[in-house]
């Protein structure tokens, strides 16, 4: 909208516009004498204007002709003053709304401003209030577990009242007991002298009682000593027991035929030999007999085998020389049945830790040493030393004491055995420091002998008897012979020296079945050593293992055939003379 011009111009107009109205309105009122003059009078008629202009009495009409147009004009003029007051009072009235808005906003504003900070008052006082009540709170945990405490003192305050009535009812039990004691003693009487002798007569008794009762223990010890070396003696002072493992994979390959025929006893083994062809072209397949002391089929475990040889742990505690080899192909189970976690060298400790415990009651002290050697290339190597810290070090030698029939291995470190783990210790050194290589015939495959001594020596302080006793547990280097194993090089002396010492082993045995007077134990490291262990009155035990493989086939007749010539020799006892035959299938 088009701002009207200021109000004084229209103040002005208006003023005009009053002016013209009044001479207008006298115009026409008052009669003009000029209409009733003559038009010659009329025409004489003069008249002024404002300007003292003179005008004739025809000009009045055209005057009134411009007063009545003037008239318009202004009418117009008015009217368009009215729009425009109009204009102005809307302007005004805006205005004034618009003021109006000004003053509620700057009232809003001002009630917001207010609000605000009652707002603010208030959520100070909340956040006081706020404060309050967490102190109120900490306050009451802090209540609640001064409780709890004193609960908890009231509780055992109240146990230990329970307990000193208790007590203090106990107490005065003896009291009256001791009360009564001292009104016994103080009497003098003769049920009092009486009573005394009566004690002294059943102490004495009991002391004797108990005297004899050790005295019999000692001698039954001492007997039972002699009664099972007499048994074992009888059963043989070579063993020879056949171990088959279990086929571990399908990808090992095809499995042998081999089976248990004697379920009482097991004591025989029958394996299908290879194919042979006879003078007529026929293929057979020889079913081939073998009988050890005991068999043992795949399924059985350590602890079974265990069972069998724990005797021979008894006897080298009763002070004899005790050997038990592990005799085999590589891979056939040997480190399994001597050395894994539950195998013959751990089960043999615990069972001596156990026996040695109760013999303490039959006056028996023990002190137990082990060592661990192996041979290697017929070098004799401690196993308990790593090969780094043996460099330089003197080399291990064998002595033989031939009057305790005993051997010391010089420069070997051994450790005192005071428990079980240190075993366990022991073997876990001794595998790592193990020379271990590869050959085809298996990837991970020993090629030393190693051997686990035992030395036990006990005293008896009541009978001053004393023994010395050895245990040596050997695993077998791999027995596979030279052209199977495709061993070059290295290898190649690695495994004469196997077999060659696995040779002298035979001899040895061989001689002392044969009760020849020279037994050639100097011929290998192996049997040098374990001169004392084997024949003479020491006790010997081969496990011959068996691989159940098609493949090992060959290997598995070989030592099962040893085996077998070791089992004939029983040095000292009458021979098996049981035959077995050989039968043939046709395949
Ligand atoms: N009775 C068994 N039950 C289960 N697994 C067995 C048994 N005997 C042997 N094994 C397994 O067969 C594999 C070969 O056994 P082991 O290493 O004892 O043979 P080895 O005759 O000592 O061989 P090497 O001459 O190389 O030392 C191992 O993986 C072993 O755990």
């Amino acid at each position: 909208m088009a701002v009207p011009e200021t109000p004084a111009r229209s103040r002005e107009l208006w003023a005009q516009l009053g002016k013209f109205e009044t001479a207008l309105r006298t115009a026409c009122k008052t009669p003009s004498p000029i209409k009733s003059y003559s038009p010659a009078k009329r025409a004489l008629f003069l008249t002024k204007d404002s300007n003292n202009k003179t005008f004739t009495g025809w000009d009045v009409d055209e005057r009134l002709h411009e007063v009545e147009s003037q008239f318009k004009v202004m009418k117009e003029a008015m009217s368009l003053s009215l729009t425009d007051r109009k204009t102005l009072e809307d302007a005004v009235d805006l205005a004034k709304t618009r003021d109006e808005r000004v003053r509620s906003s700057k009232e809003i504003q001002d009630l917001r401003s207010k609000l605000g900070s009652e707002q603010q008052d208030l959520n100070l006082a909340l956040l006081g209030k706020d404060r309050e009540i967490q102190a109120l709170k900490s306050e009451l945990e802090a209540l609640r577990s001064d409780l709890d405490r004193e609960q908890t003192i009231k509780g055992s305050l109240e146990q230990k009242i329970t307990e000193m009535s208790t007590t203090s009812m106990t107490l005065e039990d003896r009291n009256r007991a001791l009360r009564a004691q001292i009104d016994f003693l103080e009497s003098d009487s003769k049920q009092q002298s009486d009573s005394f002798a009566d004690m002294e007569a059943r102490l004495q008794e009991a002391v004797k009682a108990a005297e004899d009762a050790r005295q019999k223990l000692i001698k039954e010890e001492t007997e039972r000593r002699v009664l099972f070396n007499k048994y074992q003696e009888l059963k043989g002072n070579i063993r020879v027991m056949c171990r088959v493992r279990p086929v571990l994979d399908a990808s090992e390959g095809d499995e042998a035929k081999i089976l248990f025929p004697d379920v009482k006893t097991s004591t025989q083994i029958d394996v299908t030999g290879p194919e042979e062809k006879s003078s007529l072209g026929h293929a057979n397949r020889k079913l081939m007999p073998f009988e050890f002391d005991r068999v043992f089929s795949p399924e059985v475990h350590n602890e079974e085998i265990f069972g069998e040889i724990s005797q021979l742990v008894q006897s080298a505690l009763d002070g004899y020389n005790v050997c038990i080899f592990c005799y085999g192909q590589t891979g056939s189970g040997k480190t399994y049945t001597m050395s894994s976690a539950d195998g013959m060298i751990p089960r043999a400790t615990h069972m001596i830790y156990e026996t040695v415990t109760k013999l303490k009651e039959k006056s028996w002290t023990y002190t137990m040493e082990g060592s661990f050697v192996e041979v290697y290339n017929e070098d004799l190597n401690d196993l308990l030393t790593p090969a780094k810290e043996a460099e330089g070090k003197k080399k291990l030698e064998i002595r033989h004491d031939d009057a305790r029939k005993q051997t010391t291995v010089l420069n070997c470190k051994s450790v005192s055995l005071d428990s079980a783990d240190t075993v366990e210790m022991m073997l876990r050194q001794a595998q790592n420091n193990r020379s271990v290589a590869a050959t085809k015939a298996n990837e991970r495959s020993s090629r030393s002998h190693s051997v686990f001594i035992l030395k036990l020596v006990g005293e008896n302080a009541a009978t001053q008897e004393r023994c010395e006793g050895t245990l040596n547990l050997v695993d077998l280097a791999g027995s596979e012979r030279l052209k199977h194993s495709g061993a070059e090089g290295d290898r190649m002396k690695e495994t004469q020296n196997i077999n060659k010492s696995l040779a002298c082993l035979g001899d040895v045995i061989e001689a002392l079945g044969r009760g020849s007077g020279h037994v050639p134990y100097r011929n290998s490291k192996l049997t040098h050593l374990l001169q004392y262990s084997l024949g003479g009155n020491s006790k010997t035990l081969m496990f011959v293992m068996v691989s159940p493989l098609e493949a090992h086939l060959k290997e598995t007749l070989t030592s099962l055939r040893f085996a077998t010539k070791v089992h004939n020799t029983h040095i000292g006892t009458a021979k098996s003379t049981k035959k077995l035959k050989e039968r043939l299938s046709e395949s």
